[in-house]
């Protein structure tokens, strides 16, 4: 197990540092039961766009990121007042899962100052037959970069840094369901294709310090959550009520009925 304080030095130097085993196999089987859940009632949407506008309405998604395991990580770098600001699924589906192009996460984000963390949770296996995360050590000390348009080749984002990658400087994160990497909102990252018989799916989870400003015009921001400490600058959305049939069931859920 690392030390608080080797993970801190690794994410300063290397702008990403893993977690192993944050979370149960029995809670990750309920995150996979959920992406499942997830496709059967939103069939037009793809395995690696499940997010956003459904988190602050789905009692397992809040509870899920909520967790006070992840948020004992996210607090190592954000601090005590800990807002969720976005969360996705990306499952990419095997032989087809789309590549996650080279890119910042700080230049698509509607934050002031750009202080954010993300935590992204293996629900899979990963691995680079499956289309893993591939990070850039030391890229986060670069500033943000613009974004080019990439609608050439399938991919998740559509865009992608302007710049030329170092690929001989990439390192794959093999991980397994329950570790955690947590990464810088200006490290250089992304991940290929999946070409395996095997699904790849990882759960991003955008942690802010409550004192981070959303900017969007829309407040409050539909996946805005404040999950441990202080308010701080923001406004939040209302934590959704447990309603059997219309959302998933999981352990805990009648509780927050
Ligand atoms: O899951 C992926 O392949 C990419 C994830 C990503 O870009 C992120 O977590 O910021
Ligand atoms: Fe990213």
């Amino acid at each position: 197990m690392v030390t608080r304080e080797v993970a801190l030095q690794d994410y300063d130097r290397d702008g990403y540092t893993i977690f192993r085993n944050v979370l149960d196999r029995e809670l990750i089987d309920e995150a996979s039961d959920h992406v499942a859940w997830l496709q059967a009632k939103y069939p037009d949407r793809l395995g690696e766009d499940l997010g956003t506008e459904l988190v602050a309405r789905d009692p397992f998604w809040v509870r899920l990121v909520g967790d006070e395991r992840l948020l004992d990580v996210a607090e190592l770098f954000v601090g005590p007042d800990i807002a969720l600001f976005a969360s996705h699924y990306i499952s990419k589906p095997p032989f087809s899962g789309m590549p996650v192009l080279w890119h910042q996460d700080g230049a698509y984000w509607p934050l002031e100052p750009m202080r954010v963390v993300t935590l992204w949770l293996a629900v899979d296996e990963a691995t680079p037959e499956n289309g893993c995360l591939r990070v850039i050590p030391g890229s986060h000390s670069e500033n943000l970069h613009e974004l080019r348009q990439r609608d050439d080749i399938d991919n998740v984002l559509g865009s992608e840094s302007a710049v030329t990658v170092n690929e001989s400087k990439a390192v794959d994160l093999v991980l397994s369901p329950g570790d955690v990497e947590v990464h810088h909102p200006n490290i250089l990252h992304g991940s290929d294709a999946n070409t395996s018989p095997r699904r790849r799916c990882g759960l991003t989870i955008r942690y802010i310090p409550t004192s981070t400003r959303i900017t969007s015009e829309e407040q409050p921001f539909v996946s805005a959550l404040l999950l441990r400490g202080e308010p701080g600058v923001n406004v939040y959305q209302p934590f959704p009520k447990y309603v059997a049939g219309e959302h998933m069931s999981f352990t805990g859920a009648t509780n927050l009925a």
